[in-house]
C-alpha cells in the first residue's frame, strides 16, 4: 500500500504504505467499508489477496460492511456472491447496494400508494417490492406504435410520482420516452438514480458502460438532476450509520474511484484507502497529483 503524505509547501507525495504505518491505520479502526466492484472483484472473479485480506481483518475482529454501486443484486445475492468467492460470511444486514439503498430512499420519500417508473433490472424491483414500495415491473419495452404521436399518447400510470433509474439491460428509446412523459408531470415526480458510475470494470480490465450513461440520458431529456442515492453522496453512508454504531474516526473505506468511495469516504470524515485495482489508476493519480487538482483522498494502495 503507498499513502499520501503532507510536504513542505504542502504538496502531497504517494510512497509506499507498508508496515507499522499499516498496521497503525488498520489498528485504528473497528469498521470497514468495501467497495465491491474494483475492491473484492472484477466481474465474477475476486482479485488475487483480497478474500485473504478481509478474512484477515475479520478474524482480527474488524466489522467489514459492503457498500456497493451497483444495482444489479440484492443484499440476500451480494452475501451468496461474497461467499461463493470466498470472502469472510456476510448476513444481508452487512451489505449496502444501491438497489437496496433506493428502495429505501423511495420508501422515505414517496407518499402512501405513490408508485416508480423503474428503468433497472429484477434486483431494483426485489428491493423496492422487499420495501413496500410500489412500482412498475421493469424489462424490455417496446415503442408502442409507429409514429412519434403513438409515443407521446402511450397509457401512463396515475399512480407514478417517481422515475427510478438504475442499471438496465434493457434500456431503450421507449423507456426513456416513458420516463420523459413521467417527468413533465413536474417536481412532484421525483427522478432518482441508483449511481453515477460510467464504467463497470470487468475481468481481465475489460469494462462495460455502467448507470451513470443511462441516468445521464434520462437527465437530459427531463432538463433535470437526478437525487443520487450512491457514492459520492452520503445517503449511503448514513444508511450504514443507521444499522450499526459508526463512529467515523474509527472507519475506512475502501474504494477504487477517487470520484465516488473516496469523495465519499473524505464527506464522512472517514478514513480512505484507495485500491488500484479498478477503476482510477496510478498514472491518473500521479497526473491529478502533478497539477495538484486533488488533495480528497487520504491513502493510496499499490497493485
Ligand atoms: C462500479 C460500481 O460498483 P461499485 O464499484 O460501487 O461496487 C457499479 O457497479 O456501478
Ligand atoms: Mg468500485
Amino acid at each position: 500500500m503507498a499513502a499520501a503524505e503532507a510536504r513542505p509547501g504542502g504538496r502531497r507525495r504517494c510512497r509506499r504504505l507498508e508496515g507499522e504505518a499499516a498496521r497503525a491505520v488498520l489498528g485504528a479502526a473497528d469498521t470497514l467499508l468495501f467497495d465491491c466492484d474494483g475492491v473484492l472483484w472484477r466481474g465474477e472473479a475476486a482479485l488475487g489477496g483480497a478474500a485473504a485480506a478481509l478474512g484477515r481483518l475479520a478474524a482480527a475482529g474488524k466489522r467489514l460492511c459492503y457498500v456497493t454501486n451497483n444495482s444489479s443484486r440484492t443484499r440476500q445475492a451480494y452475501g451468496e456472491k461474497l461467499r461463493r468467492l470466498g470472502f469472510p460470511p456476510a448476513t444481508p444486514r452487512h451489505v449496502f447496494g444501491s438497489a437496496y439503498c433506493a428502495a429505501r430512499f423511495l420508501r422515505q420519500a414517496l407518499p402512501p400508494g405513490a408508485a416508480a417508473y423503474v428503468l433497472g433490472g429484477p434486483a431494483l424491483a426485489a428491493e423496492l417490492r422487499e420495501a413496500g414500495v410500489p412500482h412498475l415491473e421493469p424489462g424490455p419495452a417496446a415503442l408502442p406504435g409507429p409514429a412519434p404521436a403513438d409515443w407521446a399518447r402511450a397509457p401512463l400510470d396515475p399512480a407514478v410520482r417517481a422515475v427510478l433509474v438504475g442499471f438496465d439491460e434493457h434500456f431503450s428509446y421507449a423507456k426513456l420516452c416513458q420516463a420523459l412523459r413521467y417527468l413533465l408531470r413536474g417536481p412532484d415526480c421525483l427522478l432518482v438514480a441508483t449511481n453515477r458510475d460510467h464504467r463497470l470494470p470487468l475481468e481481465g480490465g475489460a469494462a462495460i458502460p455502467g448507470t451513470g450513461c443511462l441516468v445521464k440520458a434520462v437527465e437530459t431529456a427531463a432538463e433535470r438532476e437526478a437525487f443520487i442515492v450512491g457514492k459520492p453522496n452520503r445517503y449511503m453512508f448514513d444508511c450504514v450509520a443507521s444499522e450499526f454504531d459508526i463512529d467515523p474516526a474509527r472507519t475506512i473505506m475502501v474504494g477504487d474511484r477517487l470520484d465516488t468511495d473516496i469523495l465519499m469516504g473524505n464527506t464522512c470524515g472517514l478514513t480512505t484507502l484507495l485500491t488500484l485495482t479498478g477503476v482510477t489508476t496510478l498514472e491518473e493519480l500521479e497526473g491529478l497529483w502533478k497539477s495538484q487538482k486533488t488533495s480528497h483522498f487520504s491513502w493510496v494502495t499499490w497493485k
